[in-house]
């Protein structure tokens, strides 16, 4: 018999890539996953990415790892992976695989992976970071009572419905941290700026979850996953394991 293979690449350009890789060690040595074979690899050219099976894009900041991606020629094998392979994104991740960013900073860039609006810093300033125990056992079997860590994070606030974008979650974000920057003789702000992505994801969006105020925190479109919280910083690995077996293994 011969033993499927799977190689699951982290995005390793900036943020914490190290504790997904950590927690996917983890994950893929559960009884359940044992008649596979994993390899896990640090992502940086675009010759590792052609070895993976699936990706898995961190959180960190979403304008240095684009701007990182286009420096080392890396944006559009990227832009090929998620067009059509596994990929999950986790806040920043999150944004990157998104068709369209609201609050976003010049220069930025979308990899059009899914087809969801996302709105950066929707929670305000890195102070007003918090943790929420969330049970997603809805759609994630057993995880429950999950410690989510939310830190500068964006929200899903519309998805594609047919041929139009429909909000989702409440009408007013809570507190966005919005800045401000110079074009030309015009002082903007980073809510006046959009970023827009082509994406051929033609599978319909669901969302995973809602916090109690309404707000989109995790969103599926297929085979990709996006979550505005951080699993790889909870000592739990039951989601990434839930990843694995739902996202590479399942596809
Ligand atoms: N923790 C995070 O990944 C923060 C995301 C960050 N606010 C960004 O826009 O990229």
């Amino acid at each position: 018999m011969t033993t499927l293979s799977y190689t699951i690449g982290v995005l390793a350009l900036q943020g914490a890539f190290r504790e997904h890789l950590e927690h996917l060690q983890r994950a893929v040595a559960a009884a359940d996953l044992a008649a596979y074979s994993f390899s896990l690899l640090e992502v940086k050219t675009p010759e590792q990415l052609a070895q993976c099976s699936a990706l898995v894009v961190p959180g960190g900041e979403s304008t240095s790892m684009s701007l990182i991606a286009e420096r080392t020629g890396m944006l559009e094998p990227l832009r090929e992976f998620v067009a059509s392979k596994p990929a999950w994104g986790t806040c920043a991740g999150l944004i990157l695989l998104a068709s369209e960013i609201h609050n976003a900073r010049p220069h930025q860039k979308a990899l059009g992976g899914m087809d969801i609006c996302v709105a950066r810093n929707a929670f305000g300033r890195q102070l007003e970071s918090f943790e929420e125990a969330c049970d997603f056992s809805d759609f994630a079997p057993g995880v429950t009572a999950f410690k989510t860590v939310f830190i500068r994070a964006p929200v899903v606030s519309a998805v594609r419905k047919g041929a139009d974008f429909v909000s989702v979650g409440p009408k007013k974000m809570h507190r966005p941290n919005v800045c401000s920057f110079q074009e030309g003789e015009k002082t903007l702000t980073s809510f006046d700026l959009v970023v827009k992505a082509e994406c051929e994801n033609t599978a319909p969006v669901e969302v995973l979850h809602s916090l109690p105020n309404g707000l989109v925190v995790a969103v599926r479109q297929g085979n990709k996953l996006g979550t505005s919280f951080h699993p790889e910083l909870a000592d739990d690995c039951s989601f990434h394991h839930w990843f694995v077996k739902e996202f590479v293994v399942g596809h």
